[in-house]
């Protein structure tokens, strides 16, 4: 192990120097840059591949990284409990340590004293890490009164194969990045900083498809290859920021320290891909109720049109069928209930019987769960096209505090209030 005096970005020197700033608006920015370094025609092998390496997103801020941040290619989500004796000034050296070090990490430094090298010669590669609380964490840190209500445990659904062990946990750590090797770094770090303050509970792994795989910026497809993310709501939506993160002036909703934070519903839920595969392409286009090649709606247009519900062909059946998985998720279907989905496909190997462990680690973000996730999953549980071909198989609930401010901690406002 290696004690780094000089930053990685300085041995970048200018492209690490002048690194991309993303933000929410970001991703097209990264691609663009990629796609005109690809495009240098030098030839040489020492000419730079992708600038991809060179993107920096921003520690501090009004709201963690991670939840607006275009996804990254490569995920790691890791929950942890609190262990045995560990409390509150614990918990609080934990959440300070990990703090210094993710934003270390962001900026395309080494870990602070002994690193692991893992991610010597990359740049930040768009890394963040968001950090979030289960409902255990305020009775271990004695911190109950300060449990927002909407963190009270998810109703169960009928549907649900959970897996306990796979679920829950006090404290919740996601890690994108857009280079395997910076996202795995970052894990190891984070986990070997835990230290004797907390266990590992578990852990799982995800992807997405990488910058610049694809001709011209794209909404991500998923592993049932549907384009999947359309009709997330949108950072210049009005009211993007009431649905998606908790105000930061207190309304008597939620405690003060939640101001600028977001609530995350994680699920793992296993797509039964030997069942999928079987169906021929216009069957699942049914399923979801849009176009499998473009993601358009099956009344027409391009990804972006808008969805005729009422439209009727021959024999005057309803062109996106009743039970279509994008009619039944909309919010005009639920009370206004709407969430932004952030997730990663999984791969974890085939079990005995030949079949992929495979699927979606379905992250989503909202204000308030009872408003987002819990009212669709509700109806979603009683049955859609889609239910058939998909196991929800793990589960959590995270409350993530707003971002820290220069000098701040994520969660001091809670752990120190
Ligand atoms: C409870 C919330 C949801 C779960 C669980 C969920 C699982 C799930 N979804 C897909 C694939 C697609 N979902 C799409 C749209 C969509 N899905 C949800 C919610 C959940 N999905 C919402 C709120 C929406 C948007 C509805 C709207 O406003 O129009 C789509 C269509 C394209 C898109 O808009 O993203 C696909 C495809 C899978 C494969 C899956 C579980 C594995
Ligand atoms: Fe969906």
């Amino acid at each position: 192990m290696a004690d780094h005096t000089i930053s990685r970005r300085r041995l970048l020197g200018t492209a690490g120097a002048t690194g991309l700033a993303l933000g929410a608006a970001g991703g097209a920015a990264g691609y663009a840059a990629a796609s005109s370094d690809s495009s240098d025609s030098t030839g040489g092998s020492r000419a730079a591949l992708t600038s991809l390496g060179t993107d920096e997103v921003m520690f501090h801020g009004k709201h963690q990284p991670g939840i607006t941040t275009p996804v990254q290619s490569r995920g790691h989500l890791i929950a942890f409990d609190l262990a045995p004796g560990a409390g509150r000034t614990e918990a609080a050296a934990l959440l300070r340590r990990w703090s210094t070090t993710a934003k270390r990490l962001m900026a395309g430094e080494p870990v602070a004293g002994a690193d692991t090298d893992i991610a010597l010669d990359a740049g930040p590669s768009a890394l963040t890490v968001t950090f979030g609380f289960g409902h255990g964490f305020f009775r271990r840190t004695g911190l109950e009164k300060q449990r927002p209500a909407a963190l009270d445990p998810l109703p169960d659904f009928s549907s649900d194969r959970l897996d306990k062990s796979r679920s829950g946990g006090d404290l919740w750590v996601q890690i994108g990045a857009n280079d395997p090797l910076v996202a795995f770094h970052a894990l190891r770090a984070l986990q070997r900083e835990a230290g004797a303050a907390a266990k590992v509970r578990w852990q799982m792994n995800g992807f997405n498809r990488s910058p610049g795989a694809t001709a011209r910026p794209m909404t991500a497809r998923n592993l049932m290859g549907q384009i999947d993310g359309t009709n997330n709501p949108k950072p210049s939506d009005d009211d993007f920021n009431k649905r998606i993160f908790v105000p930061e002036k207190a309304d008597g909703t939620d405690p003060a320290w939640m101001a600028g934070g977001s609530y995350a519903v994680v699920r793992r839920i296993r797509m039964l891909l030997d069942d999928w595969e079987k169906l021929a392409t216009k069957a699942q286009e049914d399923v979801i109720g849009r176009r499998k090649a473009d993601g358009a709606p099956l009344t027409g247009g391009t990804e972006t049109t808008e969805m005729k519900l009422e439209k009727t062909g021959a024999g005057g059946r309803l062109v996106v069928p009743l039970n279509a998985h994008a009619r039944i998720t909309r919010p005009d279907q639920n009370g206004g209930a709407a969430m932004l989905r952030r997730p990663f496909s999984y791969h974890a190997g085939f079990d005995a019987k030949g079949e992929p462990d495979a699927g979606l680690l379905f992250i989503c973000w909202q204000a308030d769960p009872l408003k987002g996730f819990v009212p669709v999953q509700r109806k979603l549980d009683r049955g859609d096209a889609l239910s058939e071909f998909i196991r929800h198989e793990a589960s959590g609930l995270f409350a993530v505090p707003g971002g820290a401010g220069s000098g701040e901690y994520v969660g001091q406002r809670l752990l120190e209030g």
